[in-house]
């Protein structure tokens, strides 16, 4: 009955095709656990179908068909994330729940910084997928425009946000930018509509793309988004997102005290407190950018954990992760009927070996234990990853894509970069690409090869721009009065022209006046306005100071 019920509003709740991909997940995990035996019964379990083009042809899915003996987990959705928000007290522990689930998925789980490649990493082939070829034969998705990408931390997310920028760039869409130039959508307060460029003055009228880092709400979210936006977001293994986390934001509060990552670990309360400004990147930092709060009265670490991925389930489309990036990226370009060519990228955002540490086994246990509310949250979605592959085709088509979107990265690497490959931050010759460096962290980026000219050095130079200076350059093209006059009121002509200049060759051909159009733009400075609005953020955040 229970699960009867979920489905049932699942399914009232997602009419769009996107939201059926998500639901869909479920009825293949049901029928697979449940219901019938492997491969006999797909006929019997649908009620409809939704088509999603890629490399190989067409699948057909299929829409959930309410049923009545299983439940997924929890169902309170943002009711649970805002009683959790009210709760000052904190506790963790790992109790069996947390054990069992962990042994059931060991096998899914890479090892920590693992991003080999598929067939080192899947456990023995699972059970054939169960979509099955359409007879028509004819492509007939319609790439989606209206994307939310909740941009979590220190899980390639800098990477998707370029890949995003690149395609909505390309095609004039609009984004969902932060206001007043600022890089993040005023993270980490929880999200709210106005946080956004255009919106309070109502001078966007629609927007396509948001996917700059925030703290999910998703009742703000919609007011900005449109009804049929697909919703995405990518997860990392807590344990190598930790070992991350410690070495980029060492100069918080929370660690600047400690002298290694085991030294925190090993009595981790001496030195976190939630009182302490940005205390939450310490702990389940996950769980956080999806909008709960760490620790409630009278709940424990396995409830929390089926409020959050209820929540997560219920407003998201699809759930990637960093250690399978490429996979991922197939996912993504299925889901959004997109092609090959708008999901290959270059890591970015990416350190170099010397600001990496080695994490001892015991060390490795601790993290899991420390972050358990993104450690269950992972484990959870990690074995939804896998059921959307198979759903999407099965491993053998997976791995046939991502060799080819990785001959794709390896051509443009050959054509794009001087030296084949990141450089420290040192070597990079152009200034205007250097990534943002912060905490002990060594980020990388690339140079371009010299001799590239006309739209390939275009291409190349896209792929290489940092997070920073291409959101600053859309900004620019979607609202270049606005960014006149905020630079004009900053007193920094020179970076004006600095970035006018780079957003001119984003989208030479787009005029001022038809960027004014497509945004929408009135002429007047709201930004005194927005001022008195907006939450004081120190200015150095707008630089990403803690990013
Ligand atoms: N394509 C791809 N595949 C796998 N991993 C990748 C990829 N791109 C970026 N990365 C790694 O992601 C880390 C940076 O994450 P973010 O960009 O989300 O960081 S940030 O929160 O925006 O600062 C950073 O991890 P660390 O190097 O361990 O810090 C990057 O190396």
């Amino acid at each position: 009955m229970k699960l009867s019920f979920f489905f049932r509003n699942s399914i009232i709740m997602k009419q769009s095709a996107t939201k059926k991909f998500f639901s869909m997940r479920f009825t293949h995990e049901f029928k697979k656990t449940h219901t019938t035996p492997q491969g006999q019964s797909d006929s019997a379990l649908l009620s409809g179908h939704s088509q999603h083009r890629d490399g190989g042809g067409i699948t057909e899915t299929t829409t959930p068909v309410p049923s009545a003996d299983t439940q997924p987990a929890g169902s309170a959705g943002i009711t649970g994330r805002r009683l959790w928000e009210k709760s000052p007290s904190h506790s963790y522990s790992q109790g069996t729940g947390g054990q069992k689930t962990t042994e059931t998925f060991t096998k899914r789980t890479p090892a920590p910084q693992d991003t080999r490649s598929l067939g080192q990493t899947l456990p023995p082939q699972p059970p054939q997928a169960t979509t099955r070829p359409v007879s028509h034969g004819v492509a007939s998705c319609q790439p989606k425009n209206h994307i939310v990408f909740l941009k979590t931390h220190k899980t390639a997310s800098s990477t998707i946000l370029n890949i995003l920028y690149r395609y909505g760039d390309s095609r004039n869409l609009t984004f969902a930018l932060p206001a007043l130039r600022h890089s993040q959508l005023f993270y980490p307060m929880t999200f709210a509509a106005h946080f956004v460029e255009g919106f309070q003055s109502k001078t966007v009228k629609e927007y396509n793309i948001m996917c700059n880092h925030m703290r999910f709400m998703p009742e703000e979210v919609k007011k900005v988004m449109p009804e049929e936006t697909f919703y995405f977001s990518i997860l990392r293994n807590p344990v190598s997102m930790m070992e991350s986390i410690f070495i980029y934001y060492k100069s918080i509060a929370t660690f600047h005290k400690t002298r290694s990552l085991e030294e925190f670990l090993a009595d981790p309360w001496k030195f976190y407190n939630t009182s302490l400004p940005n205390n939450h990147y310490a702990k389940n930092l996950l769980a956080f950018d999806f909008g709960f709060s760490d620790g409630s009265i009278g709940s424990d670490e396995e409830t929390q954990a089926k409020l959050a991925i209820s929540m997560i389930e219920k407003n998201f489309d699809l759930i990637l992760l960093s250690e399978y990036f490429d996979e991922s990226m197939i996912l993504l370009k299925n889901a959004l009927c997109w092609t090959l060519d708008d999901v290959v990228s270059f890591k970015l955002n990416s350190r170099n070996n010397d600001s990496r540490m080695k994490l001892h086994p015991d060390t490795i246990d601790k993290i899991k234990v420390w972050n358990l509310l993104d450690w269950k949250i992972y484990l959870h979605f990690n074995a939804t990853f896998w059921r959307t592959v198979d759903l999407m085709g099965g491993q053998e088509r997976m791995k046939q894509e991502v060799a080819m979107l990785k001959q794709k990265r390896e051509q443009l690497t050959k054509t794009c970069l001087l030296e084949g490959g990141a450089v420290d931050p040192s070597q990079v010759k152009d200034k205007d690409l250097s990534p943002f460096q912060y905490g002990a962290a060594v980020i990388q980026g690339y140079n371009l090869n010299p001799e590239l000219k006309g739209p390939i050095r275009k291409q190349c130079l896209d792929l290489i721009t940092p997070e920073l200076q291409y959101t600053a350059a859309l900004y620019e093209k979607q609202f270049p009065q606005l960014s006149f006059n905020q630079h004009l009121s900053q007193k920094q002509p020179a970076s004006r022209k600095a970035t006018i200049s780079r957003s001119r060759s984003l989208n030479p051909k787009v005029s001022t006046e038809k960027r004014l159009a497509q945004g929408g733009l009135r002429q007047q400075d709201h930004s005194i306005r927005h001022q008195k609005i907006f939450p004081k953020v120190p200015p150095t955040r707008s630089l990403r100071s803690v990013p």
